[in-house]
């Protein structure tokens, strides 16, 4: 389930993340989630993702273990002053901060000011802005780049505006995790338009 421990660091995130699975509890991805996107990332090459809903660090962890094989950086964001502190100190015991720009902030209004380009996103917020998010997000997404969304086995409202407004779309190709109990949609941006 984990991936290959090679380094000094791989060996620090791997304890951190063995010796907390059963501690999340802050409506966090399962680790199989966790290493779906690492996986992702560390396919493609991943080097400048965002992460709208942090909690308490667990998926973040893993993006950025996966960004620190690419040489990446993660924006992630939480509203939740005890969750993003949480996160913070989750990250230090990890040995992931340096690949981490942990932002405390509304989404609703920080993704839209998010200044760049980006490869890679992470979706786990609050589900009925999730179309907005990723409105946001496309202009600021580079040709190949990809965005995901959690929870997309829910099907509730939002969810299912975002992926017909997504799978509508030409230039992006979706699927989804089969493995994932909760659901992860995959769409890889083809064209910019
Ligand atoms: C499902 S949890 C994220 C879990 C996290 N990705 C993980 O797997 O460890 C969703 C988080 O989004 C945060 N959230 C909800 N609305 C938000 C908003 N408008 N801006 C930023 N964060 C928000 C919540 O406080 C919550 O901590």
């Amino acid at each position: 389930q984990y991936p290959p421990v090679e380094t000094k660091l791989d060996k620090k995130i791997m304890a951190f993340l063995e010796d907390n699975a059963t501690n999340w509890r802050d409506m966090n991805v399962p680790i199989s989630d966790g290493k779906a996107l690492y996986d992702i990332i560390v396919k493609n090459g991943y080097t400048k993702a965002v992460e709208i809903g942090t909690s308490t660090g667990h998926s973040a962890i893993w993006i950025a273990w996966a960004l620190s094989k690419t040489g990446g950086k993660l924006v992630t964001i939480e509203i939740d002053t005890k969750r993003y502190l949480e996160a913070k100190a989750n990250f230090k015991k990890a040995g992931v901060s340096k690949y981490i720009d942990a932002r405390l902030a509304d989404a609703h209004e920080l993704v839209p000011e998010l200044e760049g380009e980006y490869d890679f996103v992470f979706s786990d917020a609050d589900k009925y802005w999730y179309k907005n998010y990723f409105v946001a997000m496309d202009p600021k997404l580079k040709v190949g780049g990809c965005f995901t969304a959690h929870n997309t086995a829910m099907r509730a409202n939002g969810i299912r505006e975002f992926l017909e407004y997504v799978e509508s779309l030409s230039n992006y190709e979706t699927t989804f995790d089969e493995d994932s109990r909760e659901g992860i949609s995959i769409s890889y941006k083809k064209a910019s338009k």
